[in-house]
């Protein structure tokens, strides 16, 4: 059996090779042709897997992409082809609640606000979003949320309208899959209209899908007002992203919000299962044996800490966006946004999410074990 798959994607020698010989090749190269001959093809979310890739695949039966979206992946075709086909859903999503927690907690820093008595929205409550409300849950954070799909098939009378967060959230955060036709399309949900309707000081995020928010209607408002703080790790047309839109945003990332080692790997990991149920063979390997121990294991705090001070000291010592940002900023100046932006996410150094690191505490009180858990990170109490 010959499978292609994504030079992207780690650990595809360890998992792919019980199903037979692995091929690499980089996502934004395949072609029809590159197709040819092989049984199984898994890629990440930069390949368009539709009737031009397919063209020549004469030996096809599963495609596979280690992702959460699944924007880039023509589903009726791969079904009308008899193509078994498999995503990884939740995979990296605590990644992206890393990421969204450390530009948060960089911007509370810079702007000298707490995060405590915030109202945050969250457009999208799927694994992202509802993790991301769910671990600040112990913080006095006041959680709004907006998802319209879940809202009708469970009947939450709670969630509440898009419009209605734009003119309550101090932080609106965008966490949506790009659906580009529908009752509940998302494709520039974030129009014009609405972002011109964002409050003054309003902190907006987009992790889900750059096509979900109008990027020059941002860019607009950002040149004529320059009043929102911003976050923005998807982009519209990536990897060749508006530059004058990067330069005006706060934190600008490329598309590395789900990038730990534990979620890509993850990914990897449930592609490789559902490969192997696909072809009816035993998946015998386990990303237990297979990844790498974290760097930094514990941190001690050996005397009482006020909450949201523990809470930014151990997520900077896990991840902090602003490596990221930091390093973008090189890659670009150096060999131009296009370029820059998929050799920082080809060559991305390793991070790991914070549930990784145990944080040991001489002394518990004023809910510190309860926010340090709730924030993600696994906590023991010392003697
Ligand atoms: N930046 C990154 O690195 C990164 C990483 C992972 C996922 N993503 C993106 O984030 C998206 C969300 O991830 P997830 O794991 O939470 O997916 P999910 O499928 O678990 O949840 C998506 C949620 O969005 C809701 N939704 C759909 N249409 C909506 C609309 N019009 N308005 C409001 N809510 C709507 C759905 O009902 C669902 O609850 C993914 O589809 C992917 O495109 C980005
Ligand atoms: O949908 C996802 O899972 C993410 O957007 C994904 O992690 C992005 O990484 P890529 O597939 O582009 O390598």
């Amino acid at each position: 059996m010959r499978i292609l798959v994504d030079e992207n994607v780690p650990l595809a020698e360890e998992f792919f090779s019980e199903l037979g010989e692995v091929t690499r090749q980089p996502g934004r190269e395949m072609t029809a042709e590159s197709l040819r001959g092989h049984d199984a093809l898994v890629v990440r979310s930069i390949t368009p897997v539709n009737a031009a890739l397919l063209e020549q695949a004469d030996r096809l039966r599963f495609v596979g992409t280690c992702t959460i979206g699944t924007d880039h992946i023509d589903l009726p075709l791969l079904g009308e082809r008899g193509i078994s086909f498999a995503s990884a859903p939740g995979s990296n999503a605590d990644s992206v609640v890393d990421y969204v927690l450390s530009s948060l907690l960089l911007l509370a820093e810079e702007d000298g606000f707490s995060l405590a008595g915030k109202t945050i929205g969250i457009v999208g409550a799927g694994n992202v979003g509802g993790r991301l409300a769910a671990r600040l849950d112990n913080l006095d954070v006041d959680c709004l949320i907006c998802d319209p799909p879940r809202a009708e098939a469970e009947g939450r009378e709670d969630f509440l309208e898009l419009d209605a967060l734009i003119d309550q959230a101090d932080i609106l955060c965008l966490h949506t899959p790009l659906v580009s036709e529908g009752e509940h399309a998302t494709f520039h949900l974030l129009d014009r209209t609405r972002i011109e309707a964002l409050k003054p000081g309003t902190v907006l995020i987009n992790a889900g899908r750059g096509d979900c928010l109008d990027g020059d209607a941002l860019r607009e408002r950002l040149e004529r007002r320059g009043d929102l703080r911003t976050v923005l790790d998807v982009w519209e047309h990536e990897p060749g992203i508006d530059e004058a839109l990067y330069e005006l945003v706060d934190i600008g990332t490329p598309h590395i919000a789900g990038y730990s080692v534990d979620g890509k790997m993850l990914g990897t990991e449930m592609i490789y299962q559902a490969a192997m149920r696909h072809f009816g063979l035993p998946a015998r390997k386990k990303l237990g044996q297979l990844k790498p121990d974290p760097w930094l294991r514990k941190i001690v705090l050996h005397s009482w800490t006020p909450p949201l001070d523990a809470l930014s000291l151990c997520a900077r010592a896990c991840y902090d966006v602003r490596r990221d940002m930091l390093a973008f900023d090189r890659y670009r100046r150096r060999l131009g946004m296009t370029a820059g932006f998929d050799a920082y996410r080809r060559e991305y150094p390793p991070r790991r999410e914070f549930q990784t690191l145990r944080v040991e505490l001489k002394k518990n009180k004023g809910g510190l074990r309860d926010a340090l858990e709730g924030f993600g990170f696994s906590v023991k109490l010392g003697k």
